[in-house]
């Protein structure tokens, strides 16, 4: 079990090339199992929950490679077997298996999906789409039984925007009899990133990234190429990290539309921002930046995902902030910790309430989770002193080498073995 160490106070300054969507990664792998014949992901990033997908996958009896950032499957010899317990409960999106599996078998067991604790994480809307399908659904033992004798298309309006849901909707409609059209999707760029791998399998989809999705269902599936699109959360996070301690930071292969509403509230606090057609550069004079209210929405909103590391960045803001999550109103675990390293913030209700600026100090801390740990990397480079962050394993299921990034950029990071009695009281934390 390793930590993360930082030594903070060093800027960063040179350029730092973002990897591909994790959010997509965790939708297209599972997606290969609609064709058949072999499915070929490009540039995925190298992270754990893409491992562990790819393993779910051989699990079904997929002939699987992992490649570096290529990931080849052929689905052919698939099975649809149960898979109740053990791997799917490592990640949130080992419930795209229900989708794929009951589009591609007429039926499914997956154990309740695990990933980032932030409060209830109901997956309702998913279940009344499949059930809208055709599918019967029950609950046994902590896993989903999902069967259908056919899936037919059917009008399905989500009563809650949800990335998940909307994806695994489209997962299970793509081969159903007729037309599903799905009313108050979500139109996060993941969306329109599986949409365009489906449509290279030969799906007929019509809509992907507005809030009516149709698709028309086909026969069968084919393989394909698919390069993913870069990570927004990931080159959010270099830019909230640029903006916390950068002289002049490049982030290289990043959608600026993507980000914009950071880009927005960046140059709200006064940090210069310039994008260009696959790059953005932050550049900062590390102070003197300014308060500003932040509320979480569905996309082209500010993610939720950045309002962990964007709460880390206002601790330097003057005045006070307003951080309100509306997607997620308990995404607060990381407060506690950054209150360790000095911040001043107060919770009210779905609210942070941050006063700064504050010099922060280094500390020992845990990341509860993929982004707080995010916030607390964050935390840790605009600190004096060495900070040891706890919980990596949360880290590493979102961000591809992300030392050997942030030493490029000139951070002083390194990751250590912990002693058997820091093991044991992390264990015991949990
Ligand atoms: C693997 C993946 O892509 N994860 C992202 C995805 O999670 P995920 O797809 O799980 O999040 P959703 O978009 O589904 O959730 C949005 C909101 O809808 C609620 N909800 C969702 C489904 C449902 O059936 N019922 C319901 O009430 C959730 O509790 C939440 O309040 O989108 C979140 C919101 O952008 C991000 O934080 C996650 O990083
Ligand atoms: C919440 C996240 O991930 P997941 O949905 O996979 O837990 C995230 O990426 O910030």
């Amino acid at each position: 079990m390793e930590k993360l160490m930082i030594e903070g106070g060093y800027p960063l300054q040179g350029k730092v090339e973002i990897s591909g969507a994790k959010n997509s990664a965790v939708a297209l792998i599972p997606a290969a199992i609609l064709a058949d014949s072999t499915v070929t992901i490009d540039h995925l990033p190298n992270i754990s929950d893409v491992k562990i997908l790819s393993e779910l996958l051989k699990e079904i009896g997929g002939d699987v490679s992992l490649e570096g950032n290529k990931l080849i499957v052929n689905p052919a010899n698939m099975i649809p077997m149960p898979l109740p317990n053990g791997n799917v409960k490592k990640l949130r999106a080992s419930y795209y298996l229900m989708g794929a599996m009951l589009g591609r078998f007429k039926k499914a067991a997956i154990g309740l999906p695990g990933g980032c604790n932030l409060g209830p994480r109901p997956i309702d809307q998913h279940i009344k789409g499949f059930e809208a399908l055709g599918a019967s659904i029950t609950n046994e033992r902590g896993a989903i039984y999902l069967r259908a004798g056919e899936l037919t298309g059917a009008r399905i309006y989500l009563d809650v925007v949800s990335v998940g849901a909307t994806i695994n909707i489209m997962l299970a409609a793509v081969k159903a009899k007729g037309r599903t059209v799905i009313e108050n999707a979500a139109k996060e760029p993941e969306i329109i990133d599986v949409a365009t791998l489906l449509t290279s399998m030969g799906a007929k989809i019509k809509g992907a990234g507005t809030d009516v999705i149709r698709i028309d269902g086909v026969e069968s599936l084919h393989g394909c190429y698919h390069s993913i699109i870069p990570d927004r959360i990931e080159a959010g996070t270099y830019m909230i990290f640029a903006a916390a301690m950068g002289k002049e930071v490049t982030i290289d292969n990043v959608i600026s539309q993507h980000v914009e509403s950071l880009i927005a509230k960046l140059r709200e606090m006064g940090v210069d921002v310039e994008t260009f057609e696959d790059s953005v550069i932050v550049r900062t004079n590390g102070d003197h930046l300014k308060a500003v209210d932040v509320k979480t929405l569905v996309y082209p909103g500010f993610p939720t995902d950045l309002q962990q590391p964007f709460t880390a960045l206002l601790t330097k803001g003057n005045g006070t902030s307003i951080v309100t999550d509306t997607i997620y109103n308990a995404r607060f675990k990381h407060i506690d910790e950054l209150r360790r390293m000095g911040a001043e913030v107060k919770i009210e209700g779905s609210s942070a309430i941050i006063s700064g600026p504050v010099n922060l100090e280094g500390a020992k801390v845990k990341a509860s989770d993929l982004r707080a740990g995010a916030a607390l990397v964050a935390a840790g480079l605009m600190s004096n002193g060495v900070t040891e962050i706890y919980g990596l394993d949360h880290i590493d299921r979102g961000y591809e080498q992300l030392v050997d990034k942030l030493t490029i950029l000139g951070a002083k990071v390194w990751r250590e073995e912990m002693t058997l009695e820091e093991q044991e009281a992390h264990v015991k934390s949990m």
